[in-house]
This record gives C-alpha cells, sequence and structure tokens, in this order.
C-alpha cells in the first residue's frame, strides 16, 4: 500500500440504463500531485467526479481512502475523506465578500456564539498568502464580484484549504480565462500543492493541463485510455498527439485541434 495513498478508485463502473458513461475505471491520487484528467466529450469526467464527490453512486467497484475500503460512499463520506469538488458554475456567492465565502456555513464563532470577525480576517489573509494571493487593490473584505475569473478560483481553493480538504478537485478552472488569468490559477494551484494538498485538475486545453499537472489520466469512452506522468509523456505535443489518435484512429485527414479537446 502506499503510503500517502489519499484516494483509490478500482474498476469503477457506472451505467444509466444501457449507457455505460464508465466502463472500469481505476484511478488514484496521491498526497501532493496534481492529476490532470482529460477527456473528449462525454469520455466519462463528469461522471467521475461525481462519484469522487459523493453525488453519484458507481454502479460497481471499490473505493479505498488512505488504503481502507469504504462502503455506502456518499457526499458525507467524500468530504470526512477530505475531498472537495470546485465546480466552475457554482463556486461562490458572487456579491458576498472573500471572508464570506471562504467560510461559508463554517464561521469561526465563540462559545457565546458570536462571530469571532478579528480572528476570521486573519485566518482569511493567512490562506490568500498560503495560496499566493496577494494584492494590493483587494482584501478579504472585497466583493467576490470584483474579482477576475482566475481571482475567483483562488478564493475557492482558499475555502477548499480552510475546510482542511487534502484533495482538491478543479472542474475546468481555465476554461474562458486569459493567460494572465490563467497563470493566476497556476499560481495559487502550486501553493496548495506545496502546502502538501493534492489537486485533480480537469480541462479541454491540453497544454493547460499539461503545464500544471505531475500526471495524466486520459479518458476515453468511459475507460482509462492512458496514464502517465509528465516524464514519461515528455511533451503537451505528445499528450495531444495521443488524444488526437484517439478521437481518429489512424489520423486519416485530421486537422490538428490545436491541442483542445
Ligand atoms: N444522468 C445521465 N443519464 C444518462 N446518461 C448520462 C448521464 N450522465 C452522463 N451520461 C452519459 O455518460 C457519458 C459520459 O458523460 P460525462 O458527462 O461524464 O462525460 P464528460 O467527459 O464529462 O463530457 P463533457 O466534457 O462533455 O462534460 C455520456 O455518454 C453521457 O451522455
Amino acid at each position: 500500500m502506499v503510503q500517502n495513498r489519499i484516494i483509490e478508485l478500482k474498476d469503477i463502473k457506472k451505467s444509466y440504463g444501457q449507457v455505460y458513461a464508465l466502463g472500469g475505471v481505476d484511478l488514484h491520487v496521491d498526497q501532493g500531485e496534481v492529476v490532470g484528467l482529460v477527456g473528449d466529450n462525454g469520455a466519462g469526467k463528469s461522471t467521475l467526479i461525481k462519484i469522487l464527490a459523493g453525488a453519484v453512486r458507481p454502479t460497481t467497484g471499490e473505493i479505498l481512502v488512505r488504503g481502507e475500503p469504504v462502503s455506502n460512499w456518499n457526499a458525507g463520506r467524500s468530504r470526512e475523506a477530505g475531498i472537495e469538488t470546485v465546480f466552475q458554475d457554482r463556486a461562490l456567492a458572487v456579491q458576498q465578500t472573500i471572508i464570506w465565502n471562504i467560510f461559508m456555513g463554517r464561521e469561526l464563532v465563540g462559545p457565546l456564539g458570536f462571530l469571532k470577525v478579528r480572528k476570521q480576517r486573519e485566518e482569511a489573509e493567512r490562506l490568500m498568502r498560503e495560496i499566493g494571493f496577494t494584492s494590493k487593490v483587494f482584501g478579504p473584505s472585497s466583493i467576490v464580484g470584483q474579482l477576475s475569473g482566475g481571482e475567483r478560483q483562488g478564493v475557492a481553493i482558499a475555502r477548499a484549504m480552510y475546510n482542511q480538504s487534502d484533495l482538491i478537485i478543479l472542474d475546468e478552472p481555465t476554461t474562458a480565462l486569459s493567460l494572465t488569468e490563467t497563470a493566476k490559477v497556476f499560481h495559487f494551484v502550486r501553493q496548495a500543492r506545496a502546502a502538501g494538498r493534492s489537486i485533480l485538475f480537469i480541462g479541454h486545453n491540453i497544454h493547460h493541463v499539461f503545464d500544471i499537472s505531475d500526471r495524466f489520466v486520459v479518458l476515453d469512452r468511459g475507460r482509462v485510455a492512458l496514464q502517465a506522468s509528465k516524464a514519461e509523456l515528455g511533451s503537451a505535443e505528445a499528450l495531444v498527439r495521443f488524444m488526437e489518435e484517439l478521437a481518429h484512429p489512424g489520423g486519416a485527414g485530421v486537422q490538428s485541434t490545436g491541442g483542445t479537446v
């Protein structure tokens, strides 16, 4: 057993009636690594992260948390295992402050039920520093709606850090972001990894996923088509070629997608 294995999925299958969204997937994430999950539309990425989040039950298969099999996997067990998913579309309350979003539902309160306002501010500042979210303009009391797309991802990551999440799942965090904003997200992700957290990074832009990840899992029609480290792959182009070959075996008449699936 690998000592620092946070989660392991073994032979996970999920069918919806006749449709197999996942047809026997093995996946693991170890402490302090960024795993890139890629695959064409309909490959099963969303289904897999919903299973990790406990929102969807696998039809069959085994889930191990730190080497121990867990039965009756659900959202509560997923939270207990230290897994937090940042879904792209419903990550934050944009009319609220950064502090509010970080502590959402888990505010620091004293014995008499009073909110520890100063402590919360200090903790929010510490978390923002820890993920490298330093800004001359924005502080913990800034309204999230005023932040850029990349900075918003930072707030969601800071919240996951506050929640003691060991595995933070980022669902397409750089989709629709500019290069500068993408670089901010990468910075936050690297800081979170440096703090010992693991990240499962889902993305359609292969170059983005390649840049930020240590290891890659390619899904294809509900199966793992490739698991490889960055060193094994060597370059983003190798990953792009692999994905293009999957989509068009033999490659006849293929136009390059430029690394977006
Ligand atoms: N609730 C559902 N009911 C029926 N079929 C489903 C359901 N959810 C997913 N599927 C099917 O399972 C397969 C995998 O879908 P999934 O959304 O997991 O893929 P994906 O890799 O996340 O795709 P995308 O990148 O487009 O989001 C698809 O064929 C999809 O139609």
